[in-house]
């Protein structure tokens, strides 16, 4: 049986909107009716112009916001955000990382304590054990034990990334919901960031949903991709197979409209982290 982390079907989001003083208010349904399935230790990347529903369907996988309709399955459980709040284990395991580093981080808080603070609110680790922890996940993620008693603007965009990525780990979580996250930095910090996530995701076998409207960064990261627009899903396939054929009148435009740059090296990384792969399973 394929082992899923997580699967949706039927996943619908409607937002009600005022309509001010003299309008009518109506109901916006931003995302319509998604189905997918994500296998452990697989990307889905969701694609899409602005407005198509992508962060919206990924704060439901992030069980940030409960869906107006449909179901999510994390590990075999079906979740239901709406009538039971989420326990520790379940918050644990889904974890979301933003686009914004700059946002996303505390400007008041230590690194240090940035990443203990999930520890110190759901396990029991003394705070030696905790430290200790924090320490190590600096050194996983590029960093260095030093960083512990350092503030955020200390450090450039991509470091805060790790940080936020660290930060996402400390609970040892199944699954990354990661919302544009090198959308911000520059394009040779990007691919730092990305060769990250991809060593951390064979490292602890992470399950990721990858939201993002660049299809350069898809092909690099993706195993499947999901595409978007007016909140439906027009296409979903294989990496491969989306970007050799796709099939959709929509996505064919898409990938018209944003070229693919950089695919030789990105095919070189493709078949070197096959090969580690393959190294690990023989
Ligand atoms: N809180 C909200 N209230 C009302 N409408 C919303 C809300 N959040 C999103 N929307 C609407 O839902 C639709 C989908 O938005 P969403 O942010 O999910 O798209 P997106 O693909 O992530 O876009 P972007 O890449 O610009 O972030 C848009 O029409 C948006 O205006």
């Amino acid at each position: 049986m394929t082992d899923y982390v997580v699967e949706g079907k039927g996943l619908t989001q409607d937002y009600y909107v005022s309509g001010g003083m003299f309008g009518k208010a109506k109901t916006v349904r931003a995302v319509k009716g998604i189905d997918f399935a994500v296998e452990r230790g697989k990307t889905l990347a969701i694609v899409g112009e602005s407005g198509s529903g992508k962060s919206t369907l990924a704060r439901i996988v992030a069980l940030i916001d409960h869906q107006s309709g449909g179901t999510l399955t994390i590990e075999g459980h079906e979740v239901d955000i709406a009538r039971h709040k989420p326990d520790h284990v379940l918050r644990s395991k889904v974890q979301m990382v933003f686009q914004n580093p700059y946002g996303s981080l505390n400007p008041r808080q230590k690194v240090g304590d940035v990443l203990t603070e999930p520890l110190l609110l759901n396990t029991k680790l003394s705070a030696r054990e905790r430290r200790e922890k924090a320490e190590a996940m600096l050194v996983k993620v590029g960093l260095g034990a030093e960083h512990y008693n350092r503030y955020p603007h200390m450090f450039s965009g991509g470091q805060r990334q790790r940080i936020a990525i660290a930060r996402a780990l400390m609970l040892n979580p199944t699954l990354l919901v990661l919302d544009e996250p090198v959308s911000a930095l520059d394009l040779s910090v990007q691919a730092q960031v990305l060769n990250l996530l991809a060593d951390l995701q064979d490292e602890f076998s992470l399950t990721y949903v990858f939201i993002s409207h660049d299809l350069s960064v898809v092909r690099y990261i993706a195993d499947d991709v999901l595409v978007m627009n007016k909140g439906e899903c027009v296409e979903q396939a294989s990496r491969d197979e989306i970007f050799s054929a796709p099939k959709h009148p929509y996505t064919q435009m898409l990938f018209a409209a944003t070229p693919v740059t950089d695919v030789e090296a990105i095919r070189a990384r493709v078949a070197h982290r096959k090969a580690l792969r393959a190294g690990a399973g023989a």
